[in-house]
C-alpha cells in the first residue's frame, strides 16, 4: 500500500474552482489506475477568504499547508478587491503564502504541443525545436520591497523598492543551474544590470556560482532583449533564471509561445521536496463562472508536483501523455482553438483527460 499523501487544495477565485475541480479528477483517477493515495483537504484563500474569514490568507490555510506534503492551487483575484486597502488584497495572500512556505523557486515550463503550434503567436518555423524553462525568483525582489506613498514637490509619489541579497540570489541561481545540467545544459540569467544595482548583484553573484558548474554554458541577457528574442529565436533558449518581476512578465509572454496562458503550469519550490503547484494564469475573471476556461496548466501542474514533490513518474507521465493524446485528437478549448465554434468547456477537457490516463 503507498503511503498517503496530504494535498491541501485551494481553490481561490474566478476560474480557480473550475480548473482545480478537473486537477482533483486527475488525482482521483491516479489513485484507481495506480493505487497511490492521496488526502486533500481544502482551504480558503485569496478573495473568497477576504469575504468569509476578513483576511486572504487565514491562519488555519497556512496550517493545512503547512501540514501538507503538497499544495494544489488554482488562482486568486478579482475586480471584486482591487480597491481594498493593500492587506486585503488577494494578491497580498499569495506573496504571504509564498514568503511563508519558503518558496524561492518558480519553475515555469513552456511545452510546446506540435499540434498546437497552429494556436502560437508564432510561426511554426519561429517555433522548431522550443523547450524551455523559465526559473523565477520568488520570494524577493520589487514585489516583496517596502512600498510606500508620501508627498512629494509636485504632489503624491508613489514609492516601491527593490531589494535582494547574495543568499537569494545565489540559492535561486544553484536550483536554475541544477536543472540546466539535467537538460541541454545552458542556462540564461536576466537582468538589467546596465541599470539596475540589484541586478549588478544578481550577475555578480550567478557568475560566482558558475564556477561550481563548469559544465554548463551561461550567458547573460539583458531582459527587454529577452523580450524580443523570444519572438524572434524561442529555441535557443533552454533554461532562463531570473528575478521575480521579471520572471513573472517573461513567462507570461512565453505561455504565448504553446499557444496560451492556460496551458502553463508551474511549480514553487524551497529547500525540501514539499511544492506549491499552480497554474501560471490568474483568476481570469473575464471568463469565469463560463465553464470556458482550459485547465491544462492546472492539469499539468499536478503532473509536476508528481515528479517534484512525490517521485510518482509513472502517473506524471500518464497525465502528460493524456493531455498529448487529447490535444493530438483535435480537442480544444476556446483559448487554444483556432475555430472557436468547435471549442469545448472547461469539464469536457478535464473528463478527456481524466479518460485517457493510463496505466
Ligand atoms: N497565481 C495567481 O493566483 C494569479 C492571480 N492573478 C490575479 O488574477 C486576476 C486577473 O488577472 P489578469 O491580469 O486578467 O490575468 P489572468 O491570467 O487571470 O488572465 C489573462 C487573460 O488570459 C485568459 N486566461 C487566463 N487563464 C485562462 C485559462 N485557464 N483558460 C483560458 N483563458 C485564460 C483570461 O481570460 C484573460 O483574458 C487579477 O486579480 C490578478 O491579480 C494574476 C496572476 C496570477
Ligand atoms: C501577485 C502576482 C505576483 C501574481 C502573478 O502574476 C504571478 O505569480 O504570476
Ligand atoms: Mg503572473
Amino acid at each position: 500500500m503507498a503511503e498517503v499523501k496530504k494535498i491541501a487544495v485551494i481553490a481561490g477565485d474566478g476560474i480557480g474552482p473550475e480548473v482545480v475541480a478537473e486537477a482533483e479528477k486527475v488525482l482521483k483517477r491516479t489513485e484507481e489506475l495506480f493505487g497511490y493515495q492521496f488526502e486533500t483537504e481544502h482551504a480558503l484563500f485569496g478573495g473568497i477568504a477576504i469575504d468569509e474569514k476578513g483576511t486572504p490568507l487565514p491562519e488555519e490555510t497556512l496550517q493545512v499547508c503547512q501540514s501538507a506534503d503538497a499544495v494544489l492551487l488554482g488562482a486568486v483575484g478579482g475586480p471584486k478587491w482591487d480597491n481594498n486597502p493593500k492587506e486585503l488584497r488577494p494578491e497580498t495572500g499569495l506573496l504571504g503564502i509564498r514568503k511563508a512556505l519558503g518558496l524561492f523557486s518558480n519553475i515555469r515550463p513552456a511545452v510546446i504541443f506540435d499540434c498546437l503550434k497552429e494556436a502560437s503567436t508564432l510561426k511554426p518555423e519561429v517555433l522548431e525545436g522550443t523547450d524551455l524553462i523559465v526559473v523565477r525568483e520568488l520570494t524577493g525582489g520589487i514585489y516583496f520591497g517596502e512600498k510606500f506613498r508620501r508627498e512629494g514637490a509636485n504632489g503624491q509619489e508613489a514609492v516601491d523598492t527593490c531589494v535582494y541579497n547574495v543568499n537569494e540570489v545565489e540559492r535561486i541561481a544553484r536550483q536554475a543551474f541544477e536543472i540546466a545540467r539535467t537538460r541541454s545544459k545552458k542556462l540564461a540569467s536576466v537582468d538589467k544590470a546596465n541599470v539596475l544595482e540589484t541586478s549588478r548583484l544578481w550577475r555578480e553573484t550567478v557568475v560566482r556560482v558558475s564556477a561550481d558548474y563548469p559544465d554548463v554554458e551561461l550567458e547573460h541577457v539583458l531582459v527587454d532583449n529577452c523580450a524580443m528574442q523570444l519572438l524572434r529565436r524561442p529555441s535557443s533558449f533552454d533554461v532562463i533564471v531570473t528575478e521575480n518581476m521579471f520572471g513573472d512578465i517573461l513567462s507570461d509572454e512565453a505561455a504565448m509561445l504553446t499557444g496560451s496562458i492556460g496551458m502553463l503550469s508551474s511549480a514553487s519550490l524551497g529547500e525540501g521536496s514539499f511544492g506549491l503547484y499552480e497554474p501560471v494564469h490568474g483568476s481570469a475573471p473575464d471568463i469565469a463562472g463560463q465553464g470556458i476556461a482550459n485547465p491544462i496548466a492546472t492539469i499539468l501542474s499536478v503532473a509536476l508536483m508528481f515528479r517534484l514533490t512525490f517521485g510518482y513518474h509513472d502517473a506524471a507521465e500518464s497525465i502528460e501523455r493524456a493531455v498529448k493524446e487529447v490535444l493530438d485528437a483535435g480537442n480544444r478549448t476556446g483559448d487554444i482553438a483556432v475555430d472557436k465554434s468547435t471549442a469545448i468547456g472547461t469539464v469536457a477537457m478535464g473528463q478527456l483527460i481524466v479518460d485517457a490516463m493510463r496505466k
